[in-house]
């Protein structure tokens, strides 16, 4: 595990499971058949918590969380209802100001930066719940985030020509070609869910956080959607962060597993470990792994 993270490693040191982050992409993460270790040429550390807490009305929310990300990892988040998942991408996000600890990105601190300079900065993520318009169609979400994305107002239409090739692009990459004309209100759950990962790409964000985007998807829907994730991770190099409660999703994508219990984190290291420790086995006692 990370030099910072108080988790307990429950197999060993360090990221590293079987398939390992993806070939070198955008991001420059080095193509490794075994995935990032410790030590040298491993990826740098993109995204680092240290002592991360959030306070809100008198609850502890989250305590004492640290961890560190490396270039090109797919981290995934899970834990029980309430565990403190979301919360936590709230903070890396910058949603909510933690009460105490640090967040770095690339080394940086931005603990006390909002949410656009940490999007600027190359951090996007999802919400658990849906955020598109009902009456705007696929394309026209496509070309408002990449006139946010080019310095322009979500509220003003302007030179909408111009975003043309990247709606394009972005329609093509995310296999929403065939429903560019269709009403956001008119997709499938399947459908919104790949919208709002198109919405996130515009900005060509190099880490990203996905809450539950699996969410209200249909089990025909699953497949394709996982399909897309992987791509967006080992195709294009990017770092992933998800919480995400389909063990089945994960276990395909993950090269390490973050367990939050009760606001803390409970363990991190790779699926096979995670899942065969009596720790996190009893964090989950009457529910299945
Ligand atoms: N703004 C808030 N004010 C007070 N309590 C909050 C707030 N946001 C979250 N909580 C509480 O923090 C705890 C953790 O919630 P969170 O949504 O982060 O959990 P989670 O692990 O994402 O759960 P789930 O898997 O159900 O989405 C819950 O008890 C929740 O009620």
């Amino acid at each position: 595990m990370g030099s910072a993270s108080t988790a307990r490693s429950v197999a060993g040191d360090g990221p590293g499971g079987a398939g390992g982050p993806g070939a070198a992409g955008r991001s420059g993460a080095p193509a490794s058949a075994e995935g990032p270790g410790p030590g040298a040429g491993s990826p740098p550390s993109v995204l680092g918590l240290s002592g991360l807490a959030w306070r809100v009305g008198g609850a502890t929310i989250l305590q004492d969380v640290s961890l560190d990300v490396r270039q090109g990892e797919f981290l995934a988040f899970i834990g029980p209802n309430g565990a403190g998942k979301t919360s936590l991408f709230n903070l890396i996000s910058g949603l909510h100001p933690a009460t105490s600890g640090t967040i770095t990105l690339d080394g940086a601190d931005i603990t006390g930066l909002p949410v656009h300079a940490r999007a600027r900065r190359g951090l996007g993520r999802t919400f658990q719940t849906s955020s598109l318009w009902p009456a705007l169609t696929v394309a026209e979400h496509i070309r408002l985030a990449a006139q946010a994305a080019a310095g322009g107002s979500y509220r003003i239409w302007r030179r909408a020509g111009r975003f043309g090739p990247q709606v394009a692009r972005t329609l093509e990459r995310t296999g929403l070609g065939d429903r560019a004309g269709a009403r956001a209100a008119a997709l499938s759950h399947g459908e919104k869910r790949k919208l709002e990962l198109a919405v996130l790409l515009v900005a060509e964000p190099r880490l990203m956080l996905l809450d539950e985007p699996m969410a209200g998807v249909s089990a025909e829907e699953v497949p394709a959607l996982t399909e897309l994730i992987r791509s967006l991770h080992r195709d294009e190099g990017r770092t992933v962060l998800m919480v995400e409660h389909h063990m089945d999703v994960l276990l395909g994508l993950a090269d390490r597993l973050a367990v939050m219990h009760h606001g803390t984190l409970l363990a991190l290291d790779t699926p096979d470990a995670v899942m065969a420790d009596a720790t996190v086995q009893q964090a989950y006692l009457g529910e299945d792994l």
